[in-house]
């Protein structure tokens, strides 16, 4: 479970999340949605304790990310800013992630055939496809096999196949009693996987509801809501 309270950030003049209130529950994927600049990415930092909030708290499992003592085995994350190093091969990355959390190496095996890069995890990152690089972040995000999985717009870079992909991904992983909390500025994407949709315009909440609530043409409603805000 993801709880976040009242939460809020200012960068100088902007208001980059403001007093956000949102569950996202086990089970389930939580589509996290918004225009670019609402705040997306913003908020997932500070749930993951990479930006200290201007108030309110943001709770993972009932605690502080700060305060969980196997961080990567209870929240795997994928960040857009995350780039790993060029240089290293994508088994090499995820290895030396492994390492640092006390993860065995056929983990590493393993979440690399989940994501489907097996061949590619000995190449060079920095010859890796955006999507590829995509695949390998979901890798480390999935390294713990964390009950909590946080994604900042992981359908980027993805071709129609990768996104197909992607949303069994999505699905499989709520299946399996995980809370999923995915973040996107494209509404058809995550409307097509999510089971709840969290709409923020300027950092505010616009909407909290299931899915199926949403019974009009999704843009349309995306749209009107994160239009007229303010
Ligand atoms: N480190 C920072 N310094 C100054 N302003 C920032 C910083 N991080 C975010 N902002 C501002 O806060 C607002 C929210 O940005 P944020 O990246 O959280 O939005 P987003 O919804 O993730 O957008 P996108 O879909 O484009 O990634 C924007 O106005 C952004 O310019």
């Amino acid at each position: 479970m993801i709880e976040v309270e009242g939460l809020s950030k200012r960068y100088g003049p902007v208001a980059a999340v403001d007093d956000l209130t949102f569950t996202a529950r086990p089970g389930r994927v939580t589509g996290f949605l918004g225009p670019n600049g609402a705040g997306k990415s913003t908020t997932m930092r500070m749930i993951l304790g990479l930006a200290s909030p201007d108030g309110g708290r943001a709770l993972v499992g009932g605690r502080r990310y700060r305060d969980l003592r196997r961080p990567l085995c209870e929240v795997g994350a994928l960040l857009e800013t995350a780039a790993p190093h060029r240089g290293r091969t994508g088994y090499a990355h995820l290895l030396w992630l492994a390492r640092t959390a006390g993860i065995g190496p056929r983990r590493v095996q393993e979440v690399l055939e989940l994501v489907g890069l097996p061949d590619a995890a000995r190449r060079r990152v920095g010859g890796y496809s955006q999507g590829m690089r995509q695949r390998l972040g979901l890798a480390a995000a999935l390294l713990g096999d964390p009950g909590i999985v946080i994604l900042d717009e992981p359908a980027n870079g993805l071709d129609p196949e990768g996104l197909r992909w992607l949303r069994g991904l999505l699905r499989g992983l709520a299946a399996e009693g995980r809370t999923v909390l995915v973040s996107s500025h494209l509404i058809g994407e995550v409307g097509r996987t999510a089971d709840r949709l969290v709409i923020v315009a300027r950092g505010r909440l616009v909407a909290d509801a299931d899915t199926a609530a949403f019974t009009g043409d999704l843009e349309d409603e995306f749209l009107r809501m994160t239009g007229g805000v303010r």
